[in-house]
Order: structure tokens, then sequence, then C-alpha cells
């Protein structure tokens, strides 16, 4: 079962209501069903997910045409093998496997972080998405969580690429902004809104528009946590979201045309 599949839309982890985008945001594009997929990290993070429910995702992945799976530590090897026989089999273009670091509360030692972003690299990740010490945040200890950061991007190859969890639910807009130039300064390459795992809630438009306001057309932005939508995932997208981590990518993509 995908993460958060069994929980209900407005349970914690939920994106917060937005504005419908049914009226198309001017000058935009309707955004076609291949265009979405290509921007979703297509996630699995249960803790008690199984290595037949990661084999499903990542065939659902393949089938999907997304860009990325994103799975736990544990599951990184599994998944790697997986989208690359995928790929042979149905010759289809090759998804990233990406998974997540120091998640979901964000409170490992950096040394921790560091090298457990290491290990993923090793067994196959080209994304890392770390969760920053959120008490840092709370703190507003920008330096601290620069210097988190910059441990975790030593830790890995330059080609690999680093999301920063911000955990926005739990931010006003100027802690937001503040944390999305520490993660800049760091040498991230993009910035995450939420781990889908916090009862403050997840991904928001507010907190996208915070977040392209501070580093949009430099970092990339993505949006995860409790997106179940076409009209959700496109309010997203018109704030300014470039990337979707969704457990919930087939339904989601179902609402966008082909
Ligand atoms: O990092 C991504 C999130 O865990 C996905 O959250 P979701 O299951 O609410 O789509």
């Amino acid at each position: 079962m995908p993460a958060g599949a069994d929980r209900p839309a407005e349970q914690p982890g939920s994106a917060s209501p937005s504005p419908s985008p049914q009226e198309p945001t001017p000058g935009r594009p309707v955004l076609r069903r291949a265009e979405v997929a290509r921007m979703i990290d297509h996630t699995l993070l249960a803790p008690a997910a199984t290595d037949e429910e990661v084999l499903a995702l990542c065939a659902q992945a393949t089938r999907l045409g997304v860009g990325a799976v994103c799975v736990a530590p544990t599951h990184v090897y599994l998944a790697a093998a997986s989208i690359r026989r995928g790929d042979r089999d149905e010759r289809t273009p090759t998804a990233a496997v990406a998974t997540v670091v120091g998640f979901p509360h964000g409170n490992h030692l950096t040394v921790i972080k560091a090298e457990e972003a290491r290990r993923a690299v090793a067994d196959g990740a080209t994304e890392v998405d770390m969760v920053i010490d959120i008490a840092n945040a709370m703190d507003e200890n920008w330096q601290a969580i620069e210097t988190e950061i910059i441990e975790v991007r030593l830790s890995v190859p330059p080609h690999v690429i680093l999301k920063v969890i911000l955990e926005t639910a739990l931010l006003p807009d100027e802690s937001i902004i503040a944390a999305c130039r520490a993660a800049e300064a760091g040498g991230a390459e993009f910035v995450k809104t939420s781990t889908g795992f916090h009862p403050a809630g997840g991904a928001s438009v507010r907190a996208v528009r915070a977040m392209a306001r501070a580093v949009g057309g430099r970092l990339g932005i993505k949006a995860s946590g409790g997106i179940r939508t076409a009209d959700q995932a496109t309010a997203m997208i018109d704030a300014g979201a470039t990337r979707l981590g969704l457990s919930a990518s087939e339904d989601v993509l179902a609402g966008f045309p082909v």
C-alpha cells in the first residue's frame, strides 16, 4: 500500500486546502499527463512497506513514466535494481532513485545523516531528500542548518541531487524564506516542503509561494505531503513547484489530460 494511502485527505500530513486551479493560470499551457509525470517522485515511505510493495511501486513508476521513485534507505538497492530491470524490459526512460535521510523527524546527528546519504548513494540512489533539524528552524539558527546541509552535501558526489525538507507547516513565511536561503548556501539543488508524516500537515500553496519567492529559478521546489488530486497538484505547480512528492501518483495523474 502506498505511504499515506490509508489516510483521509484532511489527516496529518495532508496538503492544506488550496484555491481551485480549475481556472488555468493565464499564459500557462494546459498541463499534460506525461509532463506532470516527469515532475513526480513516486513515493513509498510507510514504515512497514515490504519488498513486494517497493517492487510494485517501481513497476508502477515505469508504467506511469514518473521522474523518480522515493523509497526508504533500506529499499534503495532493491529499487535501483528493479528500475534498471524495468527499463530494460519496457524500453522506457529511466526513473531516478531518491531516498530520505534523517527521516522523518530530522533530529538525527549530522554525522548520521551524512553517512546515511553516503550509503544510499553507494546502494544506487542519485537523489537524497534530507530533513533539517527542525528545532534549528524554530530557533532561527540558520547557520546551523546551513552547516548541516554542507556536511551532507560533502558526503555525496556532485551529481547527486540534494533536496532539503523544511517541514513548512511548522514555519511562518519568514522562516521558510530564511531556511531556503540556508539550503541554497549549503549547496542543495532543491527545497522540499514536507515529510508527509508530521501532524502539523503537508504541502501548502502558502509554503510553496514563500519558497518560490526565496529561491525560485535557482533551486528546484518540491511540494510533498498530502497531495491527492490533480487540482491540488496544479495549485502547487502554479505556486512554483517544480517537483511533486506523491504516493497517490496514479490518482493524481488520472486527473490530467493525455
Ligand atoms: O516525501 C514524500 C511524502 O512522504 C509523500 O507524502 P504523501 O504520501 O502524503 O503523498
